[in-house]
């Protein structure tokens, strides 16, 4: 279906129903963020795709592989998220489709099966999904669950009855267990590292909590584009970034960023910058729209048509209506020193 490739390595997407990579072994879930968490469920199907391609090494491997052919490593999603389905209500997303497959790449997976989420899925039962879908679409040799995993018709289906079931075909299923935030005391209950959780602290501004649970900075990524050109008057010009409509937005305000730019044009190694940045509908300018814009230290150059990979760092302050262009520009100077003082730090 599609083949989304960066850096030579790339993720096969498919659907259920059309142009799949099989056998499989399979992650199951909605994996929203790629957190620490979900990367633990993703692991065992990497290590049994990784351990049989290593016992073909030295045998005639084109027979065996006809015999017993290597499983791709397989995260199996839903699309749209249940939630969107059942609601009908759009859900912001940690990692719309994009990030999620460059996760999923740097991890070492080789497809994402993206499953039509409608009423006929809906109403498998436990039994159905694993005949209809892990067995005869996904050929599905082994599977890995988290411990909360809920599956088929009103997710009636637990990580044990997959286990149960999926026996019946001789596929073994890993249930990982849940993961906590250890830094996070006393460790409850709610502590238990979630996509949840994560938005939560994205949306007060916890990014260093945030990028804990994520095992990487939180990003945000897009194509640098017009604004009002007003930036440059000030002394700080800022790259404004078009992201993703589903992209799940912090805590509206200033931030000390690190940013990688890479030239879609040519073939050229990212920059990686520091920086500042705003997300918010700029009072001070009587702004209506929220724009994600980027101010970078030291540095000049035009970045419109360029993409930006923009990592949080730390939350500064609450965006701020100002009587002036003049005393916006002093502010954002004063971010800038602050901003600055995190890096060396
Ligand atoms: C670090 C930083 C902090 C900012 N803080 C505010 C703010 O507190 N209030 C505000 O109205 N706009 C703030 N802005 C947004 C500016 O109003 C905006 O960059 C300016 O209007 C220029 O936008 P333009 O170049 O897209 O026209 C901030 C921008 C940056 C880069
Ligand atoms: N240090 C910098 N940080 C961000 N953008 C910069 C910087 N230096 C130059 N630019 C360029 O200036 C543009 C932003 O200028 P600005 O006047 O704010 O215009 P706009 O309103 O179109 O964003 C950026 O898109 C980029 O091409």
């Amino acid at each position: 279906m599609l083949n989304l490739s960066q850096n030579g390595c790339s993720v096969w997407v498919a659907s259920s129903t059309e142009g799949l990579l099989t056998p499989t072994a399979v992650a199951l879930g909605k994996f929203d963020g790629v957190h620490l968490g979900h990367q633990r469920v993703i692991q065992p199907i990497l290590q049994s795709a990784g351990n049989q391609e290593k016992q073909h090494i030295g045998e005639n491997s084109a027979q065996s592989d006809r015999e017993n052919p290597r499983p791709y490593s397989t995260v199996v999603t839903f699309d749209p998220h249940p939630h969107e389905f059942f609601t009908g209500q759009p859900r912001a997303l940690l990692t719309p489709l994009d990030e999620k497959v460059e996760q999923l790449r740097s991890l070492g997976v080789e497809q994402l099966v993206l499953l039509p989420f409608d009423r006929d899925l809906s109403a498998l039962s436990p039994e159905e999904f694993v005949d209809k879908i892990l067995v005869q679409q996904l050929q599905c040799q082994e599977i890995s669950v988290g411990q909360d995993f809920c599956f088929g018709k009103r997710r009636m289906g637990t990580a044990q009855d997959l286990q149960m079931l999926a026996g019946k075909y001789h596929i073994p299923v890993t249930i990982v267990p849940i993961q906590k935030d250890g830094d996070s005391l006393p460790t409850t209950d709610d502590n238990r590292i979630s996509t949840s959780l994560i938005r939560e602290s994205l949306a007060i501004g916890d990014i260093a909590k945030a990028n804990r649970l994520l095992g990487r900075p939180y990003t945000l990524s897009g194509e640098v584009i017009a604004g009002e050109k007003l930036g440059r008057t000030i002394g700080f010009p800022t790259a404004n970034i078009q992201l993703p409509k589903d992209k799940f937005l912090p805590r509206h305000g200033v931030y000390a960023i690190a940013v990688i730019i890479h030239d879609p044009t040519l073939d050229t190694l990212p920059i990686h910058k520091l920086g500042v940045m705003n997300i918010g509908n700029r009072p001070t300018v009587n702004g209506i729209d929220t724009r994600v814009e980027a101010h970078l230290l030291d540095w000049s150059g035009d970045l419109y048509g360029k993409n930006l990979v923009v990592q949080l760092v730390k939350f500064l302050r609450p965006e701020q209506k100002f009587s002036s262009l003049e005393a916006l520009k002093n502010q954002i100077q004063l971010d800038c020193t602050a901003a600055q003082t995190i890096f060396n730090a």
